[in-house]
């Protein structure tokens, strides 16, 4: 029995907000997970203080199972992601505890490696075209295998996906939501050209991804998928909204484009007809929103049955405790597909040092015992909460649209 005496929630901002959840044990040993929800951060952070760590204190911290189960079926109110996330921190520190008492690093209790290193794909964007192939060719040369693409579309002053600064994207930029225009038609002429010039530039050996970010209709996503086949995209993201996941069998009819799909998941019933009929190829629910490691696992074992792969997200709002985990989910599973990483700052990284590394366009999570992530908490005191909401679109006619 290794009973766990205490758990403290920390809020902090290096740059961005990040929630970290630290567990303690009455031996001592302090496990670490995240649990961040972009622009509902003190949600989740309420949801853990106020109802979960009074039910966690004198618990056996080896009992991963039983606790996920305890919080999952004992809050009543199922899924969703704030309890997903919080059910996620409180399982991200539960195995880093059973790593550091087994003096392993979490992908060995997981069934160890299963491959040398994570492919990853970085997020090349730019106001334009031509800016956007000179930022791909930037990652190609840092020796990327896979690369996202993201342009400004001409005719629209904003878009998902384009950042001032061409290597850091943080999407929640104002205190309250900043409103964007959106334009379809101007938007599904931008993206053939991208990728041809992409192709072009990069040539063949390179993996391009594209994120169209929930906004086309089912028809309009089969359309871009079809346009997009010359050039072979590694993957067309987030092509329609999932609520209505039968919708996927539309696009499946017009385009052999892969479809990812997930990272606005928190649990197996959100992907279970879409990995079922098959209707995507790469599954993007991430251990933060995804109820931890324990339910990643079972969301990629039933992916595995149906050859769908896994393409966790892994963008910025996502801490370093949560790439860590990540690489140590994704090093393991045997239907890894690729992990998206898009680089913390060196403000955050300070904040949360790693074992992780970054090599020939692949990602490792080191041989620590547990996840090998820690959080300063000097450090963290100095970066205090500061709200920041995701941006909204809205039509040019000014009807709400998906941002
Ligand atoms: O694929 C991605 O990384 C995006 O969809 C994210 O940047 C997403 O917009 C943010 O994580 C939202 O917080
Ligand atoms: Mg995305």
């Amino acid at each position: 029995m290794t009973e766990i005496v205490s758990a403290r929630v920390i809020v902090t901002s290096p740059g961005r907000n990040f929630v970290t959840l630290l567990i303690e044990t009455k031996d001592g040993v302090t496990g670490i997970g995240d649990a961040t929800l972009n622009g509902r951060e003190l949600a989740v952070a309420s949801y853990l203080e106020d109802h979960v760590i009074p039910c966690l204190i004198g618990r056996d911290a080896h009992r991963i199972e039983d606790i996920w189960q305890y919080l999952y079926k004992g809050a009543y109110w199922r899924r969703g992601p704030v309890t997903m996330s919080a059910i996620a921190a409180v399982d991200m520190a539960l195995w880093d505890i059973k790593g550091k008492l087994a003096g392993l690093p979490v992908y060995q209790l997981l069934g160890g490696a299963s491959r040398e290193g994570c492919m990853v794909y970085g997020h090349a964007n730019g106001a334009d075209i031509s800016e956007t192939i000179e930022n791909a060719l930037r990652y190609h040369e840092q020796g990327y295998r896979a690369i996202r693409l993201q342009s400004g579309v001409p005719g629209l002053k904003a878009t998902y996906g384009v950042s001032k600064d061409r290597y850091f994207y943080e999407p929640a930029d104002a205190a309250l939501p900043t409103e964007s225009l959106w334009s379809t038609e101007k938007y599904l002429r931008s993206v053939p050209p991208l990728f041809e010039a992409a192709r072009e530039a990069l040539g063949w050996d390179v993996h391009l991804l594209h994120d169209v970010h929930h906004r086309l209709t089912p028809i309009e996503a089969g359309r871009l998928g079809k346009d997009l086949e010359p050039y072979r995209p590694f993957w067309l993201e987030d092509a329609t909204p999932a609520e209505n996941q039968a919708a996927f069998r539309l696009i499946r009819q017009h385009t052999t484009t892969p479809l990812a799909v997930g990272e606005i998941f928190n649990s197996i019933w959100d992907a279970k007809q879409l990995i079922e009929e098959q209707l995507i190829d790469y599954i993007r629910a991430t251990v933060v929103h995804a109820g931890g490691i324990t339910h990643l696992r079972r969301i990629a074992s039933l992916a595995d049955l149906y050859q769908v792969r896994t393409g966790c997200h892994g963008a910025t709002d996502l801490s370093p405790v949560s790439m860590a985990a990540a690489l140590h989910f994704g090093i393991s599973v045997p239907n890894f597909g690729v992990q998206e990483y898009m680089r913390h700052t060196e403000e955050t990284d300070a904040v949360f040092p790693h074992a992780y590394r970054f090599e020939d366009g692949m990602m490792h999570p080191g041989d620590k015992p547990g996840l090998g992530v820690e959080i300063d908490e000097v450090l963290a005191a100095k970066h205090d909460y500061k709200r920041a909401y995701l941006p909204v679109a809205r039509l040019e006619d000014g009807t709400m649209f998906n941002w």
